[in-house]
């Protein structure tokens, strides 16, 4: 069953805060009382170095980790999921499979899914995180980049990826005190991209739909 609001969370790179974003949209809709899920379709990471991000994303939505991303989905490599597939002898990731996987409990109010890496970033053996994007359809996508220097070029060269979708761009770390933090912020926003540095109010930011109209 497809949640009442699809969320993807992506990035203009890898490690610039797609999981601590998504982890925070999650957090605020809980706060209101919305029904939650999270997904991650596959997932590296560097082995004995903290919390997954399924594992970060399931403390936010209140799921197990295995529930986020299928144990079998997990690469303990950081590499994109189907090279450390390859790399660890494992076998093939096939786009089909990822989203037969991806199963929604009934009655989510927001569905979350974070991608793995950049946008062109391969995230099966047959698809980046663009056309995962594409097959998701979702009713959002919350771009997330980082607020300092190369924060243009990386926002503007991923935002052609992602056309026809409905995009809030998320610029993470933000420092109000930072002249080239302000300036990135407003040069995208004379642009006409939609672009947020507030935390607090990312959740309706992305996810719109999760607050009700007013009746009358
Ligand atoms: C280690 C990170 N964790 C994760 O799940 N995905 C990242 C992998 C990023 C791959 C980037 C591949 C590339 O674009 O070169």
């Amino acid at each position: 069953m497809r949640p009442r609001w699809l969320l993807v969370v992506a990035g203009t790179g890898t490690e610039v805060g797609k999981t601590w974003a998504a982890c925070r949209v999650l957090e605020q809709a809980r706060w209101r009382g919305r029904c939650v899920a999270v997904r991650k379709p596959a997932q590296s990471y560097r082995e004995g170095e903290g919390l997954t991000d399924a594992q970060q994303l399931g403390a936010a939505s209140g799921e197990a980790p295995q529930r986020v991303c299928p144990p079998h989905r997990g690469y303990p490599l950081a590499m994109a999921p189907p090279m450390a597939a390859d790399a660890l002898g494992r076998s093939p990731l096939w786009l089909d499979e990822l989203m037969s996987e991806l199963v929604w409990p009934a009655g989510v109010d927001l569905g979350v899914v974070e991608t793995a890496g950049g946008l062109y970033s391969p995230i099966t053996h047959d698809a980046d995180n663009v056309r995962l994007i594409e097959r998701l359809a979702p009713d959002a996508v919350l771009l997330v980049a980082d607020a300092g220097l190369g924060t243009l070029n990386a926002v503007r060269s991923s935002l052609p990826a992602l056309e026809g979708q409905h995009v809030e761009v998320f610029l993470n770390r933000f420092d109000a005190a930072q002249e080239l933090h302000r300036r990135n912020r407003d040069w995208l926003l004379r642009e006409g991209i939609r672009v947020t540095t507030d935390v607090e109010i990312l959740a309706e930011m992305a996810a719109p739909g999760l607050i009700p109209s007013s009746p009358g």
